[in-house]
């Protein structure tokens, strides 16, 4: 044995371009050293640390055998995209991911050529890589000319629409294209659907092990083009077990699965299909998610997603908290209020864990609805549920909720259907930045007629609006609460109907009225007490409605005031500019009355804590007293 110094290897690979020039038996190693940094750096950082552990071989693999970044590598979601970071340039700075300036957490187009689309929504990948693809062919002017375009989708993401419609797209138009399919069994929480049933079946039907055992004449059974350059492809298999491959039936060839953690089988068939592909291949991967890392293979839906923590035990390193999580107060509400009425319901779309919602899967399964990533069907599913005399809970992020637009304006809105949206991560989430950010739904929802849109300033305003909007039949109601956890108030023992378009004065002042929507009202009452300081106090109202509006409230408030600021978690066009059409068609303008609003800046806001995020918004308490001091002059 030698006793010279152990050197990494992966000390010696700044990008992709040294990998390719190390020999297979080396590549394993670097697999290995790949892993423990992916844990070392996420120990520090925190962050999705499973689906990244679970791609590590599949990493290496694709960027041994593809000439990023010629070729356009496209991770979806791109969760799992940290392993790529460390080998494309970006190992120096690993440890500042979803850090305030530092690494995205997310592949991102301005952080580096090898990131040629960012991702983080989940669905994208596909078409992406068959728009480049097109570029490519069509002679855009894509400076590193044209290449090969691969997307990595998860089984979790390729249940989306958007991941069929570019299938259906990408098998049409006929064009080489490459779609991995990583396949670990495992959306954020166990996956759901018609869809993961299939694929499940695809690997552990007994004929199909049956075939495994025959793997050294597995070659011949490739599609024809792909058969020559595959015959060291041991465990190479096509998916007779499935009868009539929906794959190909979109007119992709398929392969697999194989397994995704075996260089000696990713490694030939990737080159195979390199060499050889002529039109669109789906290669079916199938993966651990959180592997060679045993806290994160034990607990995958854990691991998704971590805090910083100790690698020897797997511990979080979390900063406890006094207060319950918005998501908690509002699933906690809700099973109280479904264990007396049983036509509440509840649906999500692949996010039970995160909003909340496991309690009521557990304790009223047949009202709990995980539809898997698809937005836009759970809107109109809900519509539908509305319809047919259901109270649907339609529980989704503020930031996913984009995604089903039309459904909300042409299966809820314009029908009036009773349906509840529970908007989740309202506002600035932090360490998954500008992507996640809950910016927009206040404008995109009070716009829509007829539509009720609340913000809960507190976790006990939260349970007022829950039951609230249980309540309400007349037509769709929103409430939106922001990500973590609440400001440690009291929870109500009994949970008030509000009436529907009235607010709340918090406290009495004089000169300045400040009407806050939403969760800073923490803020301006902290701004209140600076202020008390310097002689002024202004008053403070809670809007709880930017629609509709509390006219009378808002109107007197104008009338025994001299001037008013309105702030909100939320792009410009949302309750500050409802406040504003309604005073200026008031005339109150014309009276020398002062009106300022407070929303998020016209710009995406990078990742940091969300008190840094909001000090970019000038959002703070510090910056509300500023702005009544100004405005006071
Ligand atoms: C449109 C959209 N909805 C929900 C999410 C939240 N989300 C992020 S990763 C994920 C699970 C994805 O599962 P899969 O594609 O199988 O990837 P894995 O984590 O298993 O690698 C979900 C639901 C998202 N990013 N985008
Ligand atoms: C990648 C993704 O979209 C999710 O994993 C997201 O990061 C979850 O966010 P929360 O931590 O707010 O549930
Ligand atoms: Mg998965």
């Amino acid at each position: 044995m030698s006793d010279r110094p152990h050197t990494p290897l992966l000390d010696r690979i700044h990008r992709p371009a040294d990998l390719r020039a190390l020999r297979d038996a080396e590549l394993r190693q670097l697999v290995d050293e790949l892993r423990a940094e992916t844990i070392s750096a996420v120990s520090e950082t925190g962050g999705h640390l499973g689906a990244g552990l679970g791609v590590v071989e599949l990493t290496v693999a694709l960027h041994a055998v593809f000439d990023t970044p010629k070729d356009k590598l496209i991770w979806d979601v791109s969760h799992q995209c940290y392993p790529h970071k460390i080998l494309t340039e970006r190992r120096d700075s690993i440890r500042t991911l979803r850090m305030k300036e530092g690494l995205s957490g997310f592949t991102k187009r301005s952080e580096s050529p090898y990131d040629p689309f960012g991702t983080a929504h989940s669905s994208t990948s596909i078409s992406a890589a068959l728009g480049f693809k097109v570029a490519g062919d069509l002679g855009g002017d894509l400076p590193e000319g044209s290449g090969d375009a691969i997307a990595v989708i998860g089984d979790g993401a390729m249940s989306a629409g958007m991941a069929f419609e570019a299938m259906n797209n990408a098998g049409d138009l006929g064009r080489r294209l490459f779609v991995i399919l990583n396949d670990n069994g495992m959306s954020i929480d166990p996956p759901v659907g018609a869809l993961s049933t299939y694929l499940a079946k695809a690997y552990s039907d007994p004929s199909l092990q049956n075939l495994k055992s025959m793997a050294d004449g597995a070659a011949s059974l490739l599609p024809g083009p792909l058969r020559e350059g595959a015959k060291r492809a041991k465990e190479v298999i096509k998916n007779l077990a499935v009868d009539g491959s929906l794959f190909e039936a979109l007119g992709f060839s398929y392969i697999g699965p194989i397994d995704g953690h075996d260089l000696g089988q990713l490694l030939p068939v990737l080159r195979s299909a390199q060499e050889n592909a002529r039109g669109p291949v789906l290669i079916h991967v199938v993966t651990q998610k959180g592997k060679g890392y045993a806290p994160a293979e034990g607990a995958p839906d854990k691991g998704h997603a971590t805090g910083k923590f100790d690698v020897g035990t797997g511990e979080q390193k979390k900063t406890p908290s006094n207060a319950p999580s918005y998501s908690s107060v509002f699933g906690d509400s809700l099973v109280e209020l479904a264990a007396k009425d049983d036509k509440i319901c509840a649906i999500t779309a692949a996010m039970t864990g995160g909003t909340g919602l496991n309690l009521m899967a557990e304790r009223y399964p047949s009202r709990c609805f995980d539809v898997g990533i698809a937005e836009q069907h759970a809107v109109t599913f809900s519509a539908a549920l509305a319809a047919g005399g259901m109270k649907p809970f339609c529980t989704i992020y503020s930031t996913f909720l984009q995604r089903g637009y039309d459904q909300l304006v042409h299966d809820v809105a314009i029908q009036r259907l009773p349906v509840r949206f529970a908007i989740d991560r309202a506002g600035l989430v932090g360490a998954d930045g500008a992507t996640h950010a809950g910016s927009f739904d206040i404008a995109f929802m009070s716009n829509l007629p007829g539509m009720v849109v609340m913000a809960a300033a507190d976790e006990a305003e939260l349970v007022h609006m829950v039951k609230t909007a249980a309540a309400y039949n007349d037509g769709p109601i929103a409430f939106r609460y922001p990500r973590g956890a609440g400001v440690g108030v009291e929870l109500p023992d009994a949970p008030d109907v509000l009436e529907i378009g009235k607010g709340r004065i918090i406290q009495r002042g004089s000169n300045i009225a400040l009407l806050s929507f939403g969760t800073r009202l923490s803020e301006v009452q902290k701004a209140a007490a600076s202020l008390e300081n310097q002689g002024i106090t202004p008053t403070i109202a809670d809007a709880r409605f930017a629609k509709p509006l509390d006219r009378d409230m808002i109107l007197s408030l104008v009338a025994e005031h001299d001037a008013m600021i309105t702030i909100e978690e939320g792009a410009i066009g949302g309750f500050g500019s409802h406040v504003a059409q309604l005073l200026m068609d008031e005339a109150v303008f014309d009276t020398g009355f002062k009106l300022r609003t407070m929303t998020l800046p016209d710009i995406f806001i990078d990742q940091a804590s969300p008190k840094d995020m909001y000090d970019v918004a000038a959002m703070n308490a510090e910056h509300i007293t500023a702005k009544v001091l100004d405005l006071l002059k």
